[in-house]
């Protein structure tokens, strides 16, 4: 089985901890995402496991062998950087035959290789080419190329679209995603800070922050049941607005007040807290409504309209010690700034958090 199992890893640079424990299984054949800040680990974590960074305490195995000391080359893992890292006086066909030429694979084996390899990412016409007659989009492809000819067991991407433009991103992305479908067994794990990236690759995301994981769960689960309110700001674009409650009355519904004054019913257990405790409401933009009765969360005034044709985005301001609360709405719709909107959910897509962050659990 050519999992990877994490227990406890944790790194320190010196004095500086940068990983405080992580604990993972990634399943055979499985696509995992590593998302998180700039800067909470997860670069250092995929090269920890790639063996490009010694481990300064825990246990990983990588198909069931403990690979702590044991080097890169000898743990099955290839391993695309956002550089690409391609050699520039080698032709794409040597640039990809490089590592099997060093492992003294036979000619024949080594052509069979680059062709099918070349076949999948559709790189035949530039075998013979120099990357520099590359685009950045064939250039990547190259370099995940030459990882396939290596037949590895665990595939690491670090950011590999970062470098490439909107549309070459798109178009590379989809390529990823056929490349995992015709290698199924390969277990793949990928770094990025790109959400769409890691909502569409992903079986399963990791949200790391400050070198800690926050949740792991399949990307819809996130999206609708962040376990606290770092992922649940994490996930979705725009950020799900948080706006500062009480609770009047716990138990297996809640009834809570808004900083603004209004009092409303929200469909989420919260046994284990107490009247007048104060909480976070969660409400995504592209759940919020305009309401025309008297059955809505609060009033405000329009500060801000974006019109993006696809989607409309209000800035709304009313609650009071709050941000401006984000309403996603599909279209063009006839609000303008100044107009006075009532706004309303349905009571199934809100969220409640405790004072420490943590979400009261939804019934599912
Ligand atoms: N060689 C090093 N010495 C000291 N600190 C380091 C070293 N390499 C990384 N760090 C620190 O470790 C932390 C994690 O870095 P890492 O590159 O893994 O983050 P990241 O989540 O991949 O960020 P980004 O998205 O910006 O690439 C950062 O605070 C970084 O400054």
């Amino acid at each position: 089985m050519a999992g990877v199992m994490l227990k406890d890893i944790r790194k320190a640079y010196g004095q500086v901890q940068v990983l405080h424990g992580i604990d993972l299984d990634v399943a055979e054949g499985e696509f995992v995402v590593f998302v998180g800040p700039s800067g909470c680990g997860k670069s250092t974590l995929l090269r920890m496991i790639a063996g490009l960074e010694s481990i300064t305490a825990g246990e990983m195995s990588i198909d069931g062998q403990v690979v702590n000391d044991i080097p890169p080359s000898k743990r099955g893992i290839a391993m695309v950087f956002q550089s690409y890292a391609l050699y520039p006086h080698m032709t794409v066909y040597d640039n990809m035959a490089f590592g099997l030429r060093i492992a003294h694979e036979s000619k024949t084996e080594v052509d069979r290789r680059v062709r099918a390899a070349a076949d999948i990412l559709q790189l035949t016409p530039y075998l013979d080419r120099l990357p520099k007659a590359l685009s950045g989009g064939q250039r990547q492809r190259v370099a995940i190329g030459r990882a396939i000819c290596r037949d590895p067991k665990v595939f690491l991407f670090d950011e590999p679209l970062s470098n490439l433009d909107a549309a070459l991103r798109v178009a590379t992305r989809i390529e990823i995603a056929k490349l995992k479908e015709q290698m199924p067994e390969t277990t793949m794990i990928y770094v990025t800070h790109d959400q769409v990236e890691a909502m569409t690759l992903a079986d399963r995301i990791v949200v790391l922050s400050a070198g800690r994981v926050e949740q792991v769960g399949r990307p819809l689960e996130l999206y609708e049941h962040p376990a606290n309110l770092f992922v649940a700001r994490f996930i979705g674009s725009p950020a799900m607005n948080i706006i500062p409650a009480t609770i009047l009355e716990s138990g297996e519904t809640t009834r809570i007040s808004l900083s603004g004054g209004r009092s409303l019913p929200v469909p989420i257990r919260t046994e284990t807290a107490k009247a007048g405790e104060a909480v976070n409401l969660g409400v995504r933009p592209e759940d919020l409504l305009v309401a025309t009765g008297d059955d809505y969360l609060f009033e405000g005034t329009v500060s801000i309209v974006e019109a993006l044709g696809e989607v409309t985005l209000l800035y709304v301001d009313g609650l009071p010690g709050t941000e401006p609360v984000v309403v996603k709405l599909p279209g063009i719709v006839d609000i303008r700034k100044g107009n006075i909107v009532r706004l309303a959910a349905p009571a199934a897509k809100l969220h409640l958090f405790d004072a420490a962050g943590q979400a009261f659990s939804k019934k599912r």
